[in-house]
């Protein structure tokens, strides 16, 4: 099942930035092994903002769920999910949109 993925990042000013700055390592470690495993197919960001927009390849709404508690940077992050299904006029074969 693929995903859109919105998250909005808005951490504290007055957080340590030590602290700050292992939360976004461990969060850069761990998309990118999402991103290994063709769970987390694409990220891009939003420009101007400390925002990025995600599509997510997952078995289930359990599993993205699971994977978005996951994130580091979870606490910290608005996140807005879209579920995606197959368009009509799209080219790309079935296997890639489910
Ligand atoms: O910087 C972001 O948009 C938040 C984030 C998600 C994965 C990652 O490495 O950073």
């Amino acid at each position: 099942m693929l995903f859109h993925v919105h998250m909005t990042v808005n951490i504290p000013l007055d957080l340590d930035k030590t602290y700050v700055d292992d939360l976004k390592a461990k969060e850069k470690e761990l998309s990118q092994e999402l991103q290994r495993q063709g769970k987390w197919t694409h990220i891009w960001r939003v420009a101007g903002k400390y925002a990025n927009v995600s599509i997510f390849n997952v078995a289930s709404a359990g599993e993205l769920h699971d994977i978005l508690m996951s994130l580091p940077l979870y606490p910290f992050m608005a996140v807005e999910v879209t579920a995606l299904c197959q368009h009509y006029s799209s080219v790309k074969n079935e296997e890639e949109a489910h």
